[in-house]
């Protein structure tokens, strides 16, 4: 079994085996009744999944049907104990652990490890476990979060359930099922709904055969195959700018973070008005504490209210390695430091997707953070001095 932390008089670290590759995580998620199990038993067929852990997070009296059982054996956990998003963490840790014992000692296979929550959980809970606790964050990676929206009721899921909006709003694919019984019109207009939600998601139509593992899969900013990831696929960030290929009055106007005055500030009704989703950038380097201090108070003020965060950050200390963060609600993952910029553009840019937090604030105390002094705004010192300068509550 591989020992991370060795007993005194262990054999000393030369002879220490690297870490092991962090293991592909992916959340698969959606509201209840929208489609999971069927596109996680269509998938689980797919030799592309082979290797594939799956946990199952069991809600009252769903349960598993046989073939599932049968085909994904010895290497699934089913939690049983009630819905992820309240009670679960602690056995959501067991389950992630039970696994990576298993794979340690030999007892089990696996390369990766796909999570399917009921379909009341909320993600951010679920994505912090792994995104926090010091041992899982080393050997876990996050993939990529896919939510499943079921095209017949998609809609009114959305009007009614605050939660269903947050799923859509915090996944990196975006499967539609139900579109071969759905109207036409109607699969239009909410895909129209989806994109003004979550811009930079891919929306793949499970029924016309879209939704496959290449598609779903690797999604997040390390790809094994590549030597260095793809930032850009993986930030999206265009998908923010103005004139990107939907047309909707949903706020993601960004071209830099001096251009976010804009007068269509999303309308869209119902829970959606809630969401904004928006980039901010900038040419100038960024000193690595100031980074740091940004996020701090942003998290600490406003942390609920990022649903999550997407960045590639040019940092002054090392110019010619980025750095990349993640973030879901109050929680940044660990930043990672790319050996190399994946292409000419070295500017900073980040992503957000927020609920009842607009991006005026945010770029406001981006902008205070990064040098933009405006005469109106508190710079960085009087923030810093007094984080509690109340910067938003607009
Ligand atoms: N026509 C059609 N039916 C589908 C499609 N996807 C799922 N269904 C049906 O929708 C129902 C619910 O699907 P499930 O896969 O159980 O949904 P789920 O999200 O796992 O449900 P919960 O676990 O209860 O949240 C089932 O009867 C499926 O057969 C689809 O693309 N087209």
């Amino acid at each position: 079994m591989t020992n991370t932390n060795p007993a005194p008089g262990a054999a000393p670290p030369t002879t220490r085996r690297t870490p092991p590759e962090p293991i592909p995580l992916s959340l698969l998620t959606g509201f209840l009744g929208a489609g999971k199990t069927t596109l996680l038993n269509r998938l689980l067929k797919d030799p592309a999944l082979a290797g594939t852990a799956v946990i199952i997070n069991e809600f009252g009296e769903v349960g598993l049907d046989h073939l599932l059982v049968d085909y994904i054996d010895d290497n699934t956990v089913l939690l049983q104990s009630g819905c992820l998003c309240c009670t679960m963490r602690g056995d959501l840790v067991d389950a992630l652990e039970k696994l990576l014992r298993d794979l340690d000692n030999g007892r089990a296979k696996f390369s990766r490890v796909l999570l399917e929550t009921t379909g009341l959980a909320d993600p951010a809970p679920v994505l912090h476990t792994a995104m926090v606790h010091p041992y899982l964050v080393k050997r876990f990676r996050l993939d990529g979060v896919i939510t499943v929206v079921d095209a017949v009721h998609g809609e009114k899921t959305l009007n009614e359930h605050a939660e269903a909006v947050k799923q859509a709003a915090v996944a990196d694919r975006i499967v539609l099922s139900k579109t071969d019984i759905a109207r036409p019109m109607e699969t239009r207009a909410l895909i129209d709904r989806l994109k003004a939600l979550n811009p930079a998601a891919a929306i793949l139509d499970a029924a016309h055969g879209e939704a496959t593992p290449d598609r779903l899969l690797n999604c997040g900013l390390y790809d094994p195959s590549r030597k260095i990831p793809d930032v850009g696929k993986w930030l999206a960030a265009e998908a923010y700018e103005p004139g990107h290929d939907h047309d909707h009055d949903h706020s993601h106007n960004h071209r830099g973070h001096h251009d976010h005055h804009n007068p269509h500030h999303h309308d869209i009704n119902r829970h959606d008005e809630h969401i904004s989703s928006f980039a901010l950038r900038t040419d100038k380097p960024i000193p690595a504490g100031t980074l740091d201090m940004f996020f701090e108070l942003l998290l600490a003020t406003y942390g609920e209210k990022v649903l999550r965060l997407k960045g590639i950050v040019n940092v002054i200390e090392h110019p010619e390695a980025p750095l990349v963060v993640h973030g879901v609600q109050h929680v940044l993952h660990p930043p990672a430091r790319l050996p190399r910029w994946p292409d000419d553009d070295h500017t900073t840019r980040l992503v957000f997707i927020t609920r009842d937090l607009p991006q005026r604030t945010v770029s406001d105390l981006f902008d205070a953070f990064v040098g933009v002094t405006k005469a109106d705004q508190p710079d960085r010192t009087a923030l810093t001095d007094n984080p509690l300068v109340p910067f938003g509550g607009r």
